[in-house]
């Protein structure tokens, strides 16, 4: 006996039947499966079953849905979804700010920053980038908008600039990188405050905020002045890289911001011409260092010159290469593949990490 029949067989009808499979899915940004509370329609027909559902954090898992259920049921299944992130904005309308911070400099933070933004807005969420590296502003030059002002839109608020559905302010849409470099640690702090504080952000599910590299007095008290749910770090697989990647760590726990996970970034190449892959900067450091501080370890990028172009010139590589592409003959794992995964992720563990129901509301201050 199989599909439905099974099911009708113990006495269940098919909202039922799909609830309970439902329940039963797992992905990993998906541990507990996909609860009844999210399912907003099923319908059957004569063709085929039509499942509506609206996932509460930024997830597009629809084909993969359908296929699990369609094995299970015996019948073509179809899928839509929608995000709507649930919780109180901890943040003006922001429901979300995640820090993504490095030991050193050079890793490929702002890479990861910009990339983790288009995934999760190509997941179906309202996302906004900080660039908050007051000495070393990429982000106009990772949108490739360096010529771009934002427009007042008060006395004392800016309107984001937007690209490719992104919200975006940079400390170098203001003033020119050499004014930035000269400031001390209070103003780079303030400037930051002030940033997050006089940006019409609108609502948005999640900011990015980009951080200075390093884990110094500067970083921390960054940390502190922004009501952050958690932080990504950083890491490039080599062992100088990991013992700042460590500090990262240390920083975050003292101030008790939760990690969200490690992200080793050129952590590999894919040779084009043979398809070896090559560990040029060292193997598993990064999931040693996640297993010995209980993190985890949220993607494995490669060293890829699409990576390096696509941001160089300003794309939205998640668009660009959502197709399944093929990075080497070995992997055929896309490279917008590795960012998605890594921000369903993030976005899973802010969600069962949430805090929604404490009703807590952070106000900032600008001392
Ligand atoms: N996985 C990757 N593959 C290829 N190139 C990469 C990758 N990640 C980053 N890069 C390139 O490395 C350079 C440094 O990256 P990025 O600016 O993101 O580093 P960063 O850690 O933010 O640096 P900084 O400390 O100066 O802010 C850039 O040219 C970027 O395009």
């Amino acid at each position: 006996m199989f599909g439905l029949e099974k099911w009708f067989a113990k006495g269940k009808n098919t909202k039922q039947a799909i609830i309970e499979l439902l329940n039963g899915y797992r992905s990993a940004a998906l541990p507990v499966g996909i609860d009844a509370n999210w399912v907003i329609k099923t319908q059957e027909s004569k063709a085929q079953i039509q499942v509506q559902i609206n996932f509460p954090f930024a997830i597009q898992c629809d084909q993969d849905v359908a296929s699990y259920l369609q094995q299970h049921l015996g019948k073509p299944v179809e899928v839509t979804s929608k995000v709507v992130v649930v919780g109180r904005p901890k943040f003006k309308a922001i429901k979300h700010i995640i820090l993504v911070a490095s030991g050193k400099g050079g890793v490929g933070k702002s890479t990861t920053a910009i990339n983790l933004a288009y995934a999760l807005r190509a997941q179906g969420a309202k996302v906004g980038v900080l660039d908050a590296d007051i000495y070393g502003p990429s982000l106009p030059s990772l949108l490739a908008l360096e010529d771009e002002k934002p427009q007042a839109k008060d006395d004392k608020t800016l309107l984001p600039i937007e690209k490719s559905g992104i919200k975006a302010m940079s400390i170098g849409f203001l003033v020119p990188a050499e004014d930035a470099t000269v400031w001390r640690g209070p103003m780079a702090s303030q400037a930051l405050t002030q940033l997050l504080n006089e940006t019409d952000w609108g609502e948005l599910d999640y900011l990015i905020v980009d951080m200075p590299p390093g884990t110094g007095d500067i970083q921390l008290t960054m940390t502190q002045k922004v009501p952050a749910s958690g932080a990504v770090i950083v890491t490039t697989p080599q062992t100088l890289a990991l013992a700042d990647a460590q500090k990262g760590i240390a920083m975050f726990e003292k101030v008790q911001l939760p990690i969200l996970g490690l992200v080793e970034n050129m952590s590999y190449f894919n040779c084009a011409q043979c398809g070896s892959r090559n560990h040029i900067f060292g193997h598993s450091g990064g999931t040693t260092l996640a297993s010995r501080y209980g993190v985890p370890l949220l993607a494995e990028v490669p060293l890829n010159d699409q990576i390096r172009t696509a941001t160089e010139q300003g794309e939205d590589i998640i668009s660009a290469t959502r197709e399944p592409s093929s990075e080497s003959k070995t992997d055929n794992h896309g490279i917008a593949d590795h960012y998605v995964d890594c921000a369903q992720l993030v976005a899973s563990m802010l969600y069962y990490q949430s805090d929604s129901t404490s009703g807590v509301e952070i106000v900032m201050t600008e001392d």
